[in-house]
């Protein structure tokens, strides 16, 4: 992979990066929220990714890194503060989503958590993610657990969408009661390498979300390469991006560990330009234990300990808090329970 260090962007000296409100759920006074810069087409031009070093490097993270016992049930507990526990089916209805809020606020059984001893921590996800219909059921029932509520906005999953209807939707989930939209970007924009177009519709959907952290779905099993996927992830940053996200869980291809790579090294750079940390979110198919453990892994390579944080990572997951469950509970007894004993919904 090449990655270049380029002359900044105009205007964009870390010490002068506009200062805002912290984005929904990250440390008060600790986290910069990332203002948004010029479009600079010669460094997006610059990125390259090598598709085979990714997947060289991604087939080493499963096999290397191992955590066991307490240290396991530890960074279990940690995943599931880390998670946007999502339903984003088209039979989702009001009563679906009070379960998975009412799941949200006991992630976890009671006896279980008595068992390992951590009802002091308060385990809970950073956040419930529902379609724009359910905004409203998911406010209200989250009412006091200090959840955030994220909305898919901009016509999920396709994005397809006139403009104006896509930027009054994040702007009703807004009014509604959403603290993050997850918002769609045009793949067709990434395949004609139409750098402008995406940044200025990210740019005008960064506006449309205000307050709300804006996490942009990048739909990486659509993108055709690496370096696609790379440079639709700087556009996106330099646009004002809170965070980038693979995909909406609705792609064949959906989240994958090189991917992760190209995204989370693009993160990287990007935050030694201009100082700015984004955040990462990896979503669809992500449903065991040990997957959310090589995600984590990664993270921590990568990145460093301290992105493995709600304001800097996120696993978008509507089935991994089952399986977490099923483990946590094998660590406790030895014994794995089946999956009805842990209902979701
Ligand atoms: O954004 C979240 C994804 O839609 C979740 O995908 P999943 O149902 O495969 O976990």
């Amino acid at each position: 992979m090449e990655l270049r260090v380029v002359d900044q962007p105009a205007g964009t000296k870390p010490a002068a990066a506009a200062k805002s409100k912290d984005p929904a759920g990250s440390p008060a006074g600790s986290h910069r929220r990332n203002p948004g810069f010029p479009l600079d087409l010669d460094w997006v031009e610059r990125v390259r990714m090598n598709r085979s070093a990714l997947e060289r490097r991604a087939a080493t993270l499963p096999a290397r890194r191992t955590v066991k016992k307490d240290w396991q049930a530890a960074w279990l507990l940690k995943a599931i503060t880390l998670m946007d526990l999502t339903t984003l089916n088209s039979d989702d209805t009001p009563g679906r989503v009070e379960r998975l809020c009412a799941k949200a606020r006991h992630p976890v059984r009671q006896d279980i958590i008595d068992g390992l001893g951590v009802a002091d921590l308060e385990v809970k996800p950073a956040a419930v993610c529902v379609y724009h219909s359910f905004v409203k059921t998911a406010v209200e029932a989250l009412k006091g657990t200090g959840i955030n509520v994220a909305a898919v906005s901009t016509a999920f999953p396709h994005g397809l969408a006139p403009l104006s209807t896509r930027l009054a939707e994040i702007e009703a989930s807004v009014a509604d009661g959403a603290n993050e939209i997850d918002i769609v970007i045009e793949r067709g924009m990434v395949l004609r390498g139409d750098w402008q177009a995406l940044y200025d519709e990210v740019r005008a959907m960064r506006r449309a979300c205000g307050d709300a952290h804006i996490k942009t779905i990048l739909g990486t099993g659509e993108l055709a390469t690496q370096t696609n996927v790379a440079k639709a992830s700087l556009v996106c940053m330099l646009a004002g991006a809170d965070f980038i996200k693979t995909s909406t869980g609705k792609e064949k291809v959906n989240a994958n560990l090189q991917t992760s790579l190209s995204m989370v090294r693009m993160i990287r750079w990007f935050h030694e330009e201009t100082g700015i940390e984004i955040g990462y979110k990896p979503a669809g198919g992500i449903a065991t234990a040990k997957l959310s453990l090589d995600y984590m892994a990664l993270i921590k390579e990568e990145l460093g300990t301290h992105w493995l944080q709600p304001h800097l990572f996120r696993f978008g997951a509507s089935s991994l808090l089952t399986d977490i469950e099923r483990q946590l509970e094998h660590t406790l007894t030895g014994h794995y329970a089946a999956d009805y004993r842990m209902p979701m919904v």
